[in-house]
């Protein structure tokens, strides 16, 4: 299977320090890949990382190819970032309409009518699980969505760029049990589909989901692999 992200003896560095790794793993495409470790082993930098977006101050060094292109650090890779999109863990829901917040990031890369984006918007929508529940208040406010309904349409906002692969942040580690499961109903429709990389605290979740798994430790003990 080809692999959309290919990342080799990546380390995050402050200073002197290693943060994170050495960590190798690479994410084939229409995978959903689960990455695995204790608190402060590094999950959510490595995919900071992955979208060159670390906080100041942090360096990564080691290899990372996306769809076989050698990304260099801290270059601010604005092709990179839509195709490689990261969703946080906690849904970041703008003012505006739900229409509004679906299209945020494709208005920013693609120059197109209104219909084209509309359209856009909706197959997005559809597959993040939420169009359903929104067809009919696409102009309402975001902020009037539950916070499982705002998980989703911040998938729908990453989906809607068609990226090359998605960045899964504990997407339901702020969600009662019902939303969590309507976000991992969606997530688990996009499996063969999509190439996803999901940060989860919990192995059931990573079972669900995952068909391969990276666990990633503390920077003192032996660098990651990939184990099934
Ligand atoms: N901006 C920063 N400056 C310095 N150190 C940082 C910074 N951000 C993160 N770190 C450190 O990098 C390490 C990895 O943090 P990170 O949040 O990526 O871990 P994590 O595995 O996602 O943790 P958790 O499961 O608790 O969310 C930690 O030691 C953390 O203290």
């Amino acid at each position: 299977m080809d692999s959309v992200i290919t990342v080799r003896r990546l380390r995050v560095r402050s200073r002197d320090t290693t943060l994170v790794g050495p960590v190798s793993f690479d994410l084939a495409q229409g995978s959903t890949t689960g990455l695995c470790g204790p608190s402060g082993a590094g999950k959510s930098t490595v995919l900071r990382a992955l979208v060159d977006l670390l906080p100041s101050g942090l360096v990564r060094d080691g290899d990372l190819r996306v769809l076989d292109r050698a990304i260099a650090p801290g270059r601010g890779d604005a092709d990179l970032r839509a195709r490689v999109v990261l969703v946080p863990q906690t849904p970041v829901v703008f003012g505006g309409s739900i229409l509004d917040n679906a299209l945020f990031g494709l208005r920013h890369v693609l120059r197109a009518s209104r219909e084209v984006l509309r359209e856009r918007a909706e197959r997005a929508l559809r597959e993040a699980g939420l169009w359903q529940e929104v067809a009919d208040r696409l102009d309402a406010p975001a902020h009037t969505l539950s916070a499982g309904q705002r998980q989703r349409l911040c998938l729908a906002r990453a989906l809607a760029l068609e990226p090359a692969a998605l960045l899964l942040d504990e997407p339901t580690s702020a969600l009662d049990a019902q939303s969590r499961d309507t976000v991992e109903e969606s997530i688990a429709a996009l499996h063969g589909r999509r190439s996803v990389l999901l940060v989860s605290h919990d192995p059931a979740q990573v079972e669900r989901l995952c068909d391969t798994t990276v666990r990633l430790d503390r920077p003192a003990a032996a660098p990651a692999v990939a184990v099934s």
